[in-house]
């Protein structure tokens, strides 16, 4: 297929050669007769924004796993060159039992950091994410839905992770609430060039806040295509994403995939 090459390329080797996260597997299988992933090679560079998306089941969310050291491959191996790294996940896997302060305290578990330090992550934390004084008290199910997930983002930034993992955080999300994350968020990775790996069923969110979107394919899971976007993350708009989506959707193979061959019709 062809892509406008200004603006949506497929990606050929644009790791370099020294990237911070080299992931390659082989073989993964949960089941010994079920193989969930086939091959599969990545490298991140520093401060690299890299989106995985791919139909439901197709075994994203194990490849990040494998990635960020959660679970280990059947067959493969993960080299990282980061210091210290963070998980996001769909559900805030906020602590009932714990206040806010506590539960984004327990971001700092296992660490040796000075209470003074902990003191001013937490109340620059608290100014970010927009926590008053009194919401540091209340606990979870007291929060709305919007503060538990910006509260869950504010646990996983505490330790300044120069890499992240994101198992789509922003999927229960409103479409207001979503941008709000994505500032937060991106604000935050620009700042400490953090290197950040991203799981979405969300096309037009790859394509929004990547550099790099990775498409899987399934049985077994496998890379079918990396697309590059070229267009600098600042100067992107809706439209034109919506215009790169559309130009992903026209590729047969992409098409295929999400069984989007008439994706201009809305049913
Ligand atoms: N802990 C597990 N034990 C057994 N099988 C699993 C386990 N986790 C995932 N699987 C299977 O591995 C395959 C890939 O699952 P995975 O969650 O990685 O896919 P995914 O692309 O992230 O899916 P989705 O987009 O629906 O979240 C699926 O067939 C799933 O049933």
């Amino acid at each position: 297929m062809m892509f406008d090459p200004g603006r949506l390329e497929t990606a050929q080797d644009v790791s370099s050669p020294d990237p911070v996260l080299k992931v390659k597997i082989t073989d993964h299988r949960y089941h010994p007769l079920q193989q969930v992933l086939d091959e599969c090679a990545l490298g991140i560079n520093k401060g690299e924004i890299v989106s995985l998306i791919g139909p439901s089941g197709c075994g994203k969310s194990t490849f990040l796993k494998i990635a960020a050291g959660l679970l280990e491959p059947s067959e493969g191996k993960v080299v990282s060159k980061t210091k210290d790294s963070a998980v996001l996940f769909q559900e805030h896997r906020l602590l009932p039992w714990k206040t806010l302060i506590d539960n984004m305290s327990f971001g700092f578990r296992g660490r040796t950091i000075p209470s003074d330090e902990k003191a001013r992550r937490l109340r620059k934390a608290a100014q970010i994410m927009g926590f008053s004084d009194e919401d540091m008290v209340k606990y979870p199910s007291e929060l709305s839905g919007g503060m538990r997930q910006r509260a869950a983002l504010a646990r996983a930034l505490m330790i300044e992770p120069d890499l992240l993992f994101l198992d789509e955080p922003f999927s229960a999300l409103d479409i207001g609430r979503r941008r709000e994350m994505y500032r937060l968020l991106l604000g935050e990775v620009r700042q400490r060039n953090c290197t950040v790996l991203m799981v979405t069923h969300d096309v037009f969110e790859a394509l929004s806040l990547s550099d790099r979107v990775i498409i899987m394919s399934p049985d077994p899971g496998a890379f079918l295509k990396e697309i590059k976007v070229s267009i600098p993350l600042e100067e992107r708009t809706r439209h034109m994403v919506a215009d790169l989506e559309a130009e992903l959707l026209c590729d047969s193979e992409v098409a295929e995939l999400f069984r989007m061959h008439d994706w201009d019709q809305v049913l």
